[in-house]
């Protein structure tokens, strides 16, 4: 692995009582309507507790959810929940850079904070495009001016070249949050370790189109791949097996096939010899049960909710023979026990060896705190789960890159 170099400048170099605008990335579970805290919150709470004892007056950008999903939500609740890690209120505006939102940002005062609405709610936040052509998006240059300066606490997202990460750096003083530079310098120490033994990388969650890319960059840094999760199920209906459709509503499956097949076929086909997919899959039986199935024996489309328990144990026994493990996305709806089985048995496993590790995604970490696991037992968890992966491949991150360079 190659460690890319980066000097930015951090909130230590920032003079206090700045009106500031800041990013961070607070999305969160969403559960019926209700966003779940996670250890975002908390670890974006301190840079900004630093901020407002600095007595900047400090306006927050962030995003929750991607449009068309039930996880697209308003920030309101992110805000009560800030406020309850910060104690002290917390305003929230349901604008993000129109009339309503200039009018709270200009009445915000030294050591006050105040959220701004969901930033994938305007439709220049997304997509992907140049940070020069986010610059000069209406959402950058109507914001830019009310701020002496823009900080970047959002390592979680900096692999997306969105308007709120890599268009405000362009126009103005720029500096990395403490998140931003912890995990930063965390990942950097990553990629600089040599192993001696195997090396492991489970790869689950939801987000294929990022994890594919990943498996191909490693290079031989990475011995083997424990797939699970919807990315398991989509590399498993390119090896010919009747799953990974959305049934009853779901959205996971079926744009990522389209997207994504050819490069699902020719990675199996290229790296299968270091790709271990499921051999047994696990579903809500007619009683509400946990019920398994062999893959080679699945001929019904059903929602399949976690990996085996042949195959939870043949991936603990893959992390215990292993001298690092890095993981990425839950092999299973963890959030409901029945099917948290393959996450935890392979997070145990991990915990019981004295491997190095390291556990990402915002999601994935959560699971380590439900199932009471203690975060002493590995290497660092990470609330990046996208980003520290393709860090991984040696690859820079297009938020942290932006911020190198001058306004
Ligand atoms: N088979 C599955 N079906 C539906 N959801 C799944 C499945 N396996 C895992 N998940 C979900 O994936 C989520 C984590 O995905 P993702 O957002 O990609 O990871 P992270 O946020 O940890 O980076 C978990 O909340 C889990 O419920
Ligand atoms: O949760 C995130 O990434 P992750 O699921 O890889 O940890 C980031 O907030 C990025 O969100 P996105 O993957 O919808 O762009």
């Amino acid at each position: 692995m190659t460690v890319p170099m980066t000097t930015f400048q951090t909130i230590d170099d920032l003079e206090s009582g700045q009106r500031v605008l800041v990013r961070i990335d607070i999305n969160a579970p969403v559960e019926d309507g209700v966003v779940q805290d996670n250890r975002r919150f908390e670890r974006h709470a301190d840079t900004i507790a630093e901020l407002l004892e600095a007595d900047h007056a400090v306006a927050i950008l962030a995003h929750q959810g991607r449009p068309g999903r039930d996880t697209f939500v308003s920030l309101e609740q992110h805000a009560d929940i800030l406020g309850d890690h910060l104690e002290q209120d917390v305003g929230f505006v349901a604008d993000t850079f129109g009339e309503d939102a200039l009018a709270a940002v200009s009445a915000l005062e030294g050591g006050e904070a105040l959220v701004l609405e969901n930033a994938r709610m305007c439709d220049e936040e997304l997509p992907e495009e140049d940070p020069d052509v986010k610059a000069k998006t209406a959402f950058v240059q109507t914001l830019a001016p009310e701020f002496d300066a823009y900080i970047n606490d959002a390592y979680s997202a900096a692999h997306r070249s969105h308007a709120s990460l890599v268009g405000f750096p362009q126009v103005m003083n720029a500096y990395a949050g403490r998140v931003m530079e912890a995990e930063y310098t965390a990942n950097s120490a990553i990629q600089e370790r040599e192993f001696d033994g195997p090396v492991t990388m489970v790869l689950g969650g939801t987000k294929a189109e990022d994890l594919i890319p990943v498996i191909e960059q490693v290079d031989d840094t990475v011995d083997r791949f424990c797939l699970g999760g919807i990315v398991g199920e989509l590399f498993l209906r390119a090896d010919g097996h009747d799953v990974g459709y959305d049934v009853d509503g779901t959205d996971f499956f079926d744009q990522q096939w389209e997207d994504h097949q050819e490069t699902l076929e020719r990675v199996l086909s290229e790296y299968g010899d270091r790709l271990h997919l499921a051999s047994d899959l696990a579903y809500e039986g007619t009683e509400g049960e946990r019920a398994e199935e062999p893959v080679v024996a699945i001929e019904k489309e059903t929602s399949y909710l976690d990996i085996g328990s042949d195959t939870a144990e043949e991936y603990a026994d893959l992390v215990a023979d292993s001298d690092a493990v890095f993981v990425k996305g839950a092999l299973g709806v963890f959030e409901d026990d029945r099917f948290a089985d393959g996450t935890v048995t392979v997070l145990s496993a991990i915990a019981d060896t004295d491997c190095f590790s390291v556990i990402g995604g915002g999601d994935t970490s959560r699971s380590i705190s439900m199932y009471g696991l203690e975060e002493a037992d590995f290497g660092h968890v990470s609330v990046a789960g996208g980003a520290y992966v393709r860090a991984l491949t040696g690859e820079g991150l297009v938020g942290v890159d932006v911020l190198e360079q001058d306004p």
